[in-house]
């Protein structure tokens, strides 16, 4: 029989046998089906308490992750450790107790409908044998975690989208995991149960200090609660980083194509009547973060160019309390050296100019 740690709270979930502070580590791990490569040499790493987002387009190889994760998937070559614990290649009885230190929740929940909010709570302690006081007590406690103790009795069918996912992570919680893994679990959900339940999790990573990998096909979700970020492509991780840094500068065609919904972008008019040479004024795009976004650029750039420049479109954002700037001004090219001196004058201070073309009417 399994036992439970008591608790007079929940208490930071911890394991006094890690030595390492990486949660998962993965060594280039493959998994072929066929002629696809759903995983092509992932190599990744999450800290204890951190939350990484792994994004990716359709496709990308994010199931097969998650999947080779929990030891539902094996995979053809690699390690994939959990709490220090190689996993890859073990058997069926080995993963088990393995998988308890692994919560999961899932984009449609997943609750038994026959069953009460605490009973599918509870359930998985009930499978691991816990008795029954005992597996209602820490049910109890953990629908305070997350606001729903009013709801113990109430079958899921009675719930909003946002009370079943709030139901599915108290009962991911329940056997104390190490590692939650979030597999879209908002994507079902409005936008405003959406930041509910990201905040949630925010809150029980930090009160619990439990190690979250956030996967999801949306950077809003990422850009919301990650503190790192791992973008995978044709199961490659073609970036990774501190969430601000990726979103200050995204290297990858893929990255940059994820963040279009919610990075400013020159405004669709302006850039239909853009041409490449012979304009009356040019178009650059200024992207700034981090320390060299804290200065007063704009005052500075006023006064070595007064009246040279004109601001179309932009702003500044703050990710992880860090300032990322992105926006775009014109300059006219009466003076032909100007537009050559302003793009100067904004790189020596850490800015990304890049001239996206002439406009001849901005009228
Ligand atoms: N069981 C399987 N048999 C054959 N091909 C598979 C299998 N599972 C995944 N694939 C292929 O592996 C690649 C990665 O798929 P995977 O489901 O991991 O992507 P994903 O990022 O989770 O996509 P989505 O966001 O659409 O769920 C895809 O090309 C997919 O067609």
């Amino acid at each position: 029989m399994n036992s439970i740690v008591p608790a007079a709270a929940i208490e930071r979930q911890t394991s006094s046998d890690e030595a390492s502070d990486d949660i998962v580590r993965l060594v280039d791990v493959y998994r072929r089906f066929g002629e696809t490569a759903a995983l092509d040499g992932i190599s990744l790493r999450a800290r204890r308490g951190e939350i990484l987002g792994i994004i990716g387009r359709s496709g990308a190889g994010k199931s097969t992750l998650i999947r080779c994760l929990n030891g539902l998937e094996q995979c053809d070559s690699g390690e994939i450790h959990i709490e220090g614990r190689n996993i890859a290649g073990l058997s069926e009885r080995e993963l088990q107790p393995l998988r308890r230190r692994i919560g999961m929740i899932f984009q449609h929940f997943n609750l038994l409908s026959a069953k009460t909010v605490e009973e599918n709570v509870a359930l998985p302690l009930k499978i691991a044998g816990v008795a029954k006081t005992e597996r209602l007590r820490r049910a109890s406690e953990l629908l305070e975690l997350v606001g729903l103790s009013d709801k113990a009795k109430a079958y899921p069918s009675s719930l909003s989208g946002g009370q079943k996912q709030r139901v599915g992570i108290a009962r991911a919680l329940a056997a104390r995991p190490a590692l939650l893994l979030s597999d879209e679990a908002t994507s079902a959900l409005d936008p405003e149960t959406t930041r509910s339940i990201l905040a949630l999790l925010k809150d029980i990573n930090r009160k619990l200090g439990l190690t979250i990998l956030l996967i999801t096909h949306e950077m809003e979700v990422v850009r919301g609660i990650a503190d790192r970020v791992a973008v995978i492509d044709a199961g490659r991780i073609v970036e990774e980083g501190p969430v601000w840094s990726i979103f200050a500068e995204p290297k990858s065609e893929v990255t940059t194509s994820l963040l279009s919904g919610i990075r400013p972008q020159l405004p669709e008019h302006i850039a239909r009547r853009l041409s490449p040479s012979g304009g009356t004024e040019v178009i650059f795009s200024v992207d700034l973060a981090g320390p060299a976004a804290h200065g007063a650029l704009f005052a500075d750039l006023s006064a070595a160019f007064p009246h040279s420049f004109r601001l179309v479109h932009g702003g500044i954002d703050h990710i992880q309390n860090q300032p990322v700037a992105r926006f775009f001004i014109t300059v006219p090219t009466r003076d032909a050296g100007l537009p050559a001196r302003v793009q100067q004058f904004l790189t020596a201070r850490s800015a990304r100019v890049e001239g996206l073309g002439y406009d001849t009417d901005h009228a």
